[in-house]
Order: C-alpha cells, then sequence, then structure tokens
C-alpha cells in the first residue's frame, strides 16, 4: 500500500490537516486552525504529543493538546486575549516559502505555513506582521519548529511568543524535569513573584506553573517509566515555562488527563522581542525522544 508523504486531508470535525510522513514510518499532523501540531508520532507508530481526551475542534476555541502557538502575547501578560490569538485563526500552506537563512535541518519531510494579520487582528492589535512556521521531521525523528515573524508594518512592535508543547508522559509522577537548576523563576501561581529553584530537577506532585528566566538551550524530561528521555532544544527563546495543572479544573481535560502529559514550553515573555519595520525574527523548537534508563 502506497503511504503519501504529504497528505491534505479533513481532520475532526471537517477541519483541515497536513499529514507529513517519512520512509521510516514516523509523521507528525498540523491543523490549518491554529497552525497547530497535534500528533508526532516515531517510527514505531507511537504517539509522542498529548492530546486531550475533551480537546475541542471548533474555532474560535484552541485544540487543548499538540503544539499550540502563543503570538503576539504569552498568557495573560498583556490586554489581548489569553495567549494572543494565532492559535485561534486559520493558516495557510505556504506554496514557496523563502529560504530560512542557514538552515541546518536538511529534511524533505516538512510543512510551511503561514499567516499574515488580518483586519480584525489590527483592531485588536494594530500592527502588522507575518509569521511563517515551518515543521519539520528530522532524520532521527526529531521535530523541528522555526518561527519566524516579519514587522510588515512602518513602525516597530513588542511582542511576547512562546510554543506551548503538550508532552505525551508515562504518569506524571513518574518523570522530572532537568537543566533549570539553580535558575530563577516566576511563579505564576503567585502572581509571578520571583524564586530560585534549588531543586536537581522538577518533579511533580501538584499543580505547577513555572516561567523560568535566562533557561539554557536544552531541557530535558526524564520518563523513568518509559526509559526515555524527551530533550527540548531551543534557540532565540531565552525563557521557558513548566506547567502541569494536576487536579485544577480545566474544561477541555478530562478528569485524570493530567496525569499523562507535562507542558515545558521555549518562551521569550520576561523581555519582549522588539521588532523594527522590514525585519524578522527567528526562533527554533527542537523536540527529540532518546533512550534512557
Ligand atoms: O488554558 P490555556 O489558555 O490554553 O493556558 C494553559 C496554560 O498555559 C501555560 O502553560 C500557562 O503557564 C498556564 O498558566 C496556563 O494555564
Amino acid at each position: 500500500r502506497e503511504h503519501r508523504l504529504f497528505e491534505r486531508t479533513k481532520g475532526i470535525n471537517g477541519l483541515e490537516k497536513i499529514i507529513i510522513r517519512d520512509r521510516q514510518g514516523r509523521s507528525f499532523e498540523v491543523y490549518l486552525y491554529g497552525g497547530q501540531v497535534t500528533s508526532w508520532k516515531n517510527e514505531k507508530g507511537e504517539e509522542l504529543l498529548f492530546m486531550s481526551s475533551k480537546a475541542i475542534f471548533k474555532p474560535p476555541k484552541a485544540i487543548r493538546g499538540g503544539i499550540p502557538v502563543l503570538f503576539p502575547q504569552y498568557s495573560n501578560t498583556g490586554p489581548l486575549p489569553s495567549h494572543g490569538f494565532v492559535r485561534n485563526r486559520f493558516w495557510k500552506i505556504e506554496a514557496h516559502p523563502i529560504p530560512v537563512p542557514s538552515s541546518h535541518h536538511s529534511s524533505s519531510a516538512l510543512v510551511d505555513l503561514i499567516i499574515r494579520s488580518s483586519q480584525d487582528d489590527l483592531k485588536i492589535w494594530p500592527h502588522k506582521f507575518i509569521y511563517r512556521l515551518r515543521v519539520a521531521l528530522g532524520h532521527r525523528g526529531d521535530l523541528t519548529l522555526t518561527s519566524r515573524v516579519t514587522n510588515t508594518d512602518v513602525k516597530p512592535f513588542n511582542f511576547t511568543f512562546a510554543l506551548h508543547p503538550y508532552f505525551s508522559v508515562s504518569d506524571i509522577s513518574q518523570i522530572q524535569v532537568e537543566g533549570l537548576h539553580g535558575l530563577n523563576y516566576l511563579d505564576q501561581q503567585k502572581n509571578r513573584t520571583r524564586f530560585t529553584d534549588h531543586d536537581k530537577a522538577i518533579t511533580f506532585n501538584s499543580q505547577l506553573d513555572r516561567l523560568y528566566l535566562n533557561t539554557p538551550n536544552k531541557i530535558r524530561i526524564v520518563d523513568h517509566k518509559k526509559r526515555k528521555t524527551i530533550v527540548v532544544h531551543k534557540e532565540g527563546q531565552i525563557d521557558a515555562v513548566v506547567w502541569n495543572p494536576w487536579e485544577k479544573k480545566v474544561s477541555d481535560l478530562g478528569v485524570e488527563d493530567y496525569r499523562r502529559f507535562v507542558a515545558v514550553e521555549s518562551a521569550a515573555v520576561h523581555k519582549p522581542i522588539i521588532l523594527e519595520p522590514g525585519k524578522e525574527w527567528k526562533g527554533i523548537l527542537q523536540v527529540s525522544v532518546v533512550p534512557s534508563s
């Protein structure tokens, strides 16, 4: 049976999605709604991202799972709706993208998406922009999201940003997040009060919602039960968010769903990005899964 490497098809509720496969049987899916990756599978067909059992695939609701794009505002840090608005917009496929400069990923299993500020967007955020998102499957099955934002306006603008992957884990109480030891973070459950993390690794036994500042490029999620480590590599985004809601009520999340995911986000929040007219900002998130003991 022939496996199409690029497929554009209808997903849940008729929303359009793109499926990209490679010859090793790995794949990912992206919905044009939100420009949102909703699935990423390894060569064994195992799903590496989490999708809520109660996810609502109905605009204007955001899809609870996969990798939402949060732009031009992270969370409630400004006047816009929480997490900005591109996760609630329809993106397009960019047929002939301008080449990604100095791209070190010579992958062909990829898709280029694009969104431009609409007239309605300009009413709530008066800055013309183009956001280009390339999603690519690498030779070792890693997934890379390259974001490029261009200021197409005549004046500078500021934005905050995050990519919000919901990583699938065996059991939230069996994992730890490494790489943030000794760093300062803003506790988002305590009005963004600043603390220093003195723990060697983050473990989870209640709700946790932290914005880590000045973080290294690599963060690891060690899943002891699965004997796998998810490696989160980021460029151009100095902050990182770690979130799990635990038993806090989230309407589009199943009761036990919190046990099966952790969100580790690449973010640019504490110091907003300033973009001059005609200039482009670029950020990369690369995720991979490696064996661990
Ligand atoms: O419910 P949402 O708007 O999708 O936000 C979901 C979560 O996103 C981030 O991880 C924030 O740190 C959390 O404070 C927030 O609850």
